[in-house]
């Protein structure tokens, strides 16, 4: 069994300044509304402010790179990082590996472009059990969504404010 969750926090994170995105994908909408939650649930006990999470959601994990370069880059919203949040489960055909070495490279070049935090929140799954169990709604493993709400805090407040 892999290592679960994150490594121990390093130190006390203060978010009560920063604004983060989630976008997340409509598909799976079980395990992805699980995810968000545990998501915001990190968030709000690291104290960002309710009106400082910004949710989005797009048709699938396909579409998160755009739309997380386009939320990062809204002056608008003045977003210190963002989220992006889908759940990719294995079919019957090649689909699901190249949506998800394309996403994945796709969600690092966002990162790249924008030097904004792009947290890997994309569950790439063999089974729908797998992704349960990641979400939280199954027993065995935590809510991978926490991690990435942790992480969304961590990161800009170490390195891009
Ligand atoms: N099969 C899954 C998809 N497929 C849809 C694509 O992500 C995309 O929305 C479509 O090809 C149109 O561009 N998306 C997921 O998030 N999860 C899946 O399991
Ligand atoms: C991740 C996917 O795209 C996958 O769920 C689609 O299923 P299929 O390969 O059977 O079309």
């Amino acid at each position: 069994m892999a290592v679960q969750g994150l490594g121990a926090i390093d130190q006390q994170y203060d978010g009560s300044a920063l604004r983060i995105g989630i976008v997340h994908a409509r598909w799976n909408k079980e395990i992805i509304d699980a995810l968000v939650a545990g998501a915001i649930k990190k968030l709000k006990a690291f104290n960002v402010k309710e009106e400082n999470i910004i949710v989005q959601s797009v048709p699938g994990s396909f579409e998160l790179p755009f739309a997380s370069r386009s939320l990062l880059k809204d002056e608008n919203l003045k977003l210190d990082a963002v989220i992006p949040i889908g759940v990719l489960i294995k079919g019957s055909t090649m689909h699901f590996e190249y949506i998800c070495d394309s996403v994945t490279h796709a969600l690092m070049r966002v990162q790249e472009e924008t030097h904004k935090p792009v947290i890997f929140g994309v569950l790439t799954c063999l089974t729908e059990e797998q992704a349960r169990k990641r979400a939280g709604l199954d027993p065995g493993m935590h809510n991978h969504g926490e991690d990435w709400g942790a992480a969304a805090v961590e990161m800009p407040l170490k390195y891009s404010r």
